[in-house]
C-alpha cells in the first residue's frame, strides 16, 4: 500500500516494444502536491513513463497505482475515469486552429462537462486569467506568438481541474522568457490545482528551478533521484554529463544497432582500416 501522500506510484515496472525492452524494473512515487521531473536522453523512455501512467500503453509486469487504483488493470470505463482526472500537455500541444482561444480552451468542458454557458464563461476565463491571456481570448491562434499558443494549451489543459498534470518537454521550441515564463506557471498552477505535476524534460535549469524530486531514467533504468540540490552535488559521471550538458560522456550517442564494422562489411576483411 503507498502512503497517504502519495498519488501514484510505479512500482517494479516492466515495459517494451516488441523484443526491446525499453524500461525495466522502474521504480517511481510521485507526492501529492509536488512537482516532479523526469530527465534522461532522447529516447531512454520518458514519454513512455506517461503513455504508461495515462494508461495509452500497458506494462509488461508491475503496477501503476494512481490513487489505489492499479491503471494496467482497468477496463475503458476505468480508464475513461481515471483519465478525466489527468491533464496531459504533449510536446506541442497543437491548438484547434479554426477555434478562437477561448473556445480551445472551453473545449474540454464542453466535451466532458454539461455546464450553463455563464458558468462555462466564468471558468473558461478563470483559466485564461491564470495564465494571463484573459485579453487574448477571441484571437485566434495564428494570431498569437507561440508562446502564448503554448500558455492557452496549458490553459486547455488544466480546465477540468485534473489531479495530475503531465508535461511533455513543454519548453520545446520557447524563446529563454517564455520558457520562464511557462516554467514558472506550471509551478503555480500546481499549487493552485492542489494538483502533482509530472515534467518531462532535457531542461535541466529550468526544471531544478520548480522541481520538488528529479528522477534521471538511464539505459531502462533510474539511474538517480533525489532533490535538485542532492542532484546538483552527484559525482556519477553520467548525471554529470547531463546536468553540465557536456557532449561526450557516458551516455550514448549512438541507437543500439550493429557495430559499424558489421554494416559496413569491414569485420571480415582484418587488413582494411576506416580513415
Ligand atoms: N511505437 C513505438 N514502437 C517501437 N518503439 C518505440 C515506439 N515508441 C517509442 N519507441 C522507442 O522507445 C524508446 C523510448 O521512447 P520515448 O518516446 O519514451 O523516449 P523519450 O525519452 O521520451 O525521448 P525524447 O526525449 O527523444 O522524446 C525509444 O528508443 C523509442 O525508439
Amino acid at each position: 500500500m503507498p502512503s497517504p501522500d502519495t498519488l501514484l506510484e510505479l512500482r517494479d515496472v516492466d515495459f517494451g516494444y516488441a523484443e526491446r525492452l525499453v524500461l525495466s524494473g522502474l521504480n517511481m512515487r510521485f507526492r501529492r502536491g509536488q512537482v516532479v521531473a523526469v530527465m534522461g536522453g532522447s529516447g531512454c523512455g520518458k514519454t513512455t513513463v506517461l503513455r504508461l501512467i495515462g494508461g495509452l500503453v500497458k506494462a509488461r509486469s508491475g503496477t501503476i497505482d494512481f490513487d489505489g487504483r492499479d491503471i494496467g488493470t482497468l477496463d475503458r470505463k476505468g480508464l475513461y475515469e481515471v483519465r478525466r482526472r489527468m491533464g496531459m500537455l504533449f510536446q506541442f500541444g497543437a491548438l484547434f486552429t479554426d477555434l478562437s482561444v477561448f473556445e480551445n480552451v472551453a473545449f474540454p468542458l464542453r466535451e466532458h462537462a454539461d455546464l450553463p454557458e455563464p458558468v462555462l464563461r466564468d471558468l473558461v476565463l478563470m483559466k485564461l486569467n491564470a495564465v494571463g491571456l484573459r485579453g487574448a481570448r477571441d484571437l485566434l491562434p495564428s494570431e498569437i506568438s507561440g508562446g502564448m499558443a503554448r500558455r492557452v494549451a496549458l490553459a486547455r489543459a488544466i480546465a477540468l481541474d485534473p489531479q495530475v498534470m503531465m508535461y511533455d518537454e513543454p519548453f520545446a521550441g520557447l524563446d529563454p522568457i517564455s520558457l520562464g515564463i511557462t516554467a514558472n506557471l506550471i509551478r503555480t498552477l500546481n499549487a493552485a490545482l492542489g494538483a502533482t505535476t509530472i515534467l518531462v524534460t532535457h531542461d535541466v535549469p529550468e526544471s531544478f528551478a520548480i522541481a520538488d524530486y528529479v528522477y534521471f531514467i538511464a539505459n531502462g533504468h533510474i539511474a538517480a533521484e533525489g532533490t535538485p540540490d542532492e542532484l546538483r552535488q552527484t559525482s556519477d559521471p553520467a548525471i554529470r554529463q547531463f546536468i553540465d550538458g557536456a557532449p561526450d560522456g557516458p551516455f550514448r550517442f549512438h541507437y543500439p544497432g550493429a557495430a559499424l564494422a558489421d554494416d559496413f562489411g569491414l569485420a571480415a576483411s582484418a587488413d582494411r582500416r576506416l580513415p
